[in-house]
């Protein structure tokens, strides 16, 4: 027996191989598992067209041993084996995928598709072996051969002796260094572990002798442990089923399998794509937010498949942000995968798939708004928000797709509605749509400003979440009527005759006003005769694009600009304050400035905002007082 180099290049990639093109070592289990199933399906394929071959399902498995004793670890399969020559050129050459060439001489029928291509997997066993060993007897011959390498030296090839058709790997596993436990390759509950994460739904079944204990014979409290081999892999992938042969238990069993949530999903949707690029996913839309969905350690992303062995845990580009609680899993058998199975290629197919699961996603809540309302609040009072970041985001190039799916809690119906049936509803002189901003419902309900807009009988949108007020400015309209605040400078709701009579009223106070403007020294862009108030005394309201709210949030930020809006303290002129300060305007200038002082502190506390000097407003107060 003579030793076979392996190519000069075959070293360097060998070496490459171990070093870098994998970053996790356990995947060679997942590599080894697969080439498995690769060649049990040829054997599959084979009985299509060799008589002599019946393909009995049942008759096929992997099973996996693990021997501390030995440090090995063996792989073993049923399946087709590899006779000399193919040992020469599927083992011996780094890069040469006898799958591959399979794949190109077969028409290869569904179910069975051949997962192995680029000829690299099976060298992923240098990462945890210093051994590796190939024992194999082909389909149809009465000699099995052994193979065997160390790693970049080479490898031998000799006659040996083996009953059944199959191969069987045995590695013999690195002993332990200071960065790494190889030991951890050799148990039981790690290696199972490992199955179930990448090879869950090999369609053959993996086999593992499991330790479980039982009651001793003849006593209850004394146990023993047995070994009992196990199948330990599902086999049929859920997604794979028909829908009409699951049940809501069966998705719900398969969502905590899988770790998605602690709580019940929603809903589930069962996508089945056949088309030029074909995907089966399943999805869930989780009932509560996790703990962590809307800090920056929460991850979005789908688990991603190819044939039934996972690629990628997380795969973000499956989801737009707005969707990021979406959880669940897509298996593709189109996807170009590149040669360490960590990263796709061309993401050409997995945009396409992308692109089709945020329709699938958009018009499952749709419909789930129009036929299931209860459903979809609780799934709005979850994620909502999110929504409306989603408005927001990306100088709202989403907007369009999402507008229809946001709730907003209404003044009149004192539930969330949808913007659609705000417009419905709108009097036929209502021209936008009115929104109050505040801490909560109760607050905003009591704000100054909402009373003319409520006397009008027009219904106003409470936005009680920070992102509210951002993303209807993004919005900018629904149906062509535009959102205004109640507190906005230009509410314009009244006739215009009252109009000029205000402004003619405004003209005769405007030396009032401007003396009060100039003793808030700045802090108002204008004092004026309010058209909005109704009853309270004094309130404040905004020019231009940035609101109250907005100046909070803004101030509340880490990168604070110091933006602030443009204030203006408005008064009511049919209230008895007002009166008194045309009377002391006439005759006692520091009365004014008193309650100008204490109108604007009035006002600023109203909406919730900051007293810029607590104890000159306390003083101030006192002053009244006494
Ligand atoms: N258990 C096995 N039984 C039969 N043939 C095998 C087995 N393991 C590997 N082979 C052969 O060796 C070839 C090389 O395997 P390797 O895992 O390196 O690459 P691959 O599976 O073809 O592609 P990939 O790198 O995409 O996994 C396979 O294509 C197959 O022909």
């Amino acid at each position: 027996m003579t030793m076979q180099p392996f190519k000069a290049e075959s070293k360097r990639l060998l070496d490459m191989m171990i070093h870098s093109i994998y970053t996790q070592k356990e995947i060679f289990l997942r590599e080894l598992i697969s080439n498995s199933s690769d060649a049990i399906d040829k054997l599959y394929y084979k009985a299509l067209t060799d008589d002599s071959l019946q393909f009995d399902q049942s008759q096929y498995f992997i099973k996996i041993t693990a021997n501390k004793e030995t440090r090995t670890l063996h792989i073993v399969d049923t399946g087709i084996g590899m006779t000399k020559e193919e040992l020469e050129n599927n083992l011996g050459t780094i890069a040469k995928s006898g799958s591959l060439a399979f794949k190109a001489e077969n028409e290869l029928k569904d179910g069975h598709d051949i997962i192995g291509q680029f000829g690299v997997g099976f060298y992923s066993s240098f990462m945890v072996a210093d051994k590796v060993t190939v024992l194999t007897k082909p389909f149809g011959h009465e000699v099995a051969y052994k193979w065997e390498s160390t790693g970049a030296d080479g490898y031998t090839i000799e006659t040996a002796e083996k009953a059944r058709v199959g191969t069987e790997v045995i590695l013999t596993i690195k002993e332990n260094t200071e960065e790494e436990t190889y030991d951890e390759y050799l148990d039981e509950h790690t290696l199972r572990s490992i199955v179930k994460k990448y090879s869950d739904f090999i369609r053959y079944p993996i086999k593992m002798d499991v330790t479980t204990s039982r009651p001793k014979e003849g006593s209850e409290s004394e146990f023993e442990h047995i070994q009992e081999e196990q199948t330990i892999n599902s086999m049929v992938p859920i997604w794979r089923k028909n829908k009409s042969e699951l049940t809501s238990e069966d998705y719900e069993a398969f969502y905590h399998e899988k770790h998605y949530g602690f709580d019940n999903p929603l809903k589930h949707l069962h996508i089945s794509v056949d088309g030029t690029i074909r995907y089966q996913a399943i999805l869930f839309i989780p009932e509560k937010t996790p703990f962590d969905y809307y800090t920056k350690e929460y991850e979005k992303g789908l688990e991603l498949y190819s044939n039934g062995v996972l690629i990628m845990n997380k795969c973000s580009d499956l989801l737009p942000d707005y969707f990021g609680f979406v959880k669940g899993l897509v298996d593709s058998e189109d996807l170009s995968l590149n040669i360490s199975r960590e990263m796709l290629q061309h993401d050409r197919q997995l945009t396409f798939i992308a692109k089709n699961i945020k329709n699938k996603i958009k018009n499952q809540l749709k419909t789930m708004l129009k036929n299931e309302r209860e459903t979809y609040e609780a799934f709005f009072e979850s994620f909502g928000k999110q929504l409306k970041y989603g408005v927001y985001s990306d100088f709202g190039a989403n907007k369009e797709d999402l507008q229809d799916l946001l709730l907003f809690y209404s003044s009149k119906e004192k539930k969330l509605v949808t913007l659609e049936e705000y417009v419905s509803r709108m009097p036929e002189n209502q021209t936008h749509i009115y929104y109050a901003s505040g801490e909560s419902y109760e607050r905003i309900a009591n704000m100054p400003q909402t009373e003319l807009v409520q006397d009008k009988g027009y219904e106003i949108l409470y936005f009680v979440d920070e992102i509210d007020e951002f993303a209807v400015k993004m919005l900018m309209n629904y149906d062509g009527k535009e959102f205004k605040s109640v507190s906005s400078g230009d509410l314009n709701l009244d006739d215009s005759n009252e109009d000029a009579d205000a402004d003619n009223e405004t003209t005769k106070h405007k030396e009032l006003f401007d003396y009060m403007k100039e003793r808030l020294a700045g802090k108002v862009k204008a004092v004026k005769e309010s058209k909005r108030l109704k009853t309270h005394p004094v309130c404040l309201s905004t020019d231009g694009d940035v609101t109250i709210e907005m100046e909070k949030i803004l101030r509340a930020m880490p990168d604070n600009q110091n933006i602030k809006a443009d204030k203006i303290l408005e008064i009511n002129p049919n209230h008895d304050i007002f009166k008194a300060l045309t009377q002391a305007f006439e005759h006692d200038k520091e009365k004014v400035d008193l309650y100008t002082n204490l109108l604007y502190n009035q006002a600023l506390l109203i909406e919730g905002l900051p007293l810029e000097d607590p104890v000159a407003f306390t003083n101030d107060m006192c002053k009244v007082m006494v």
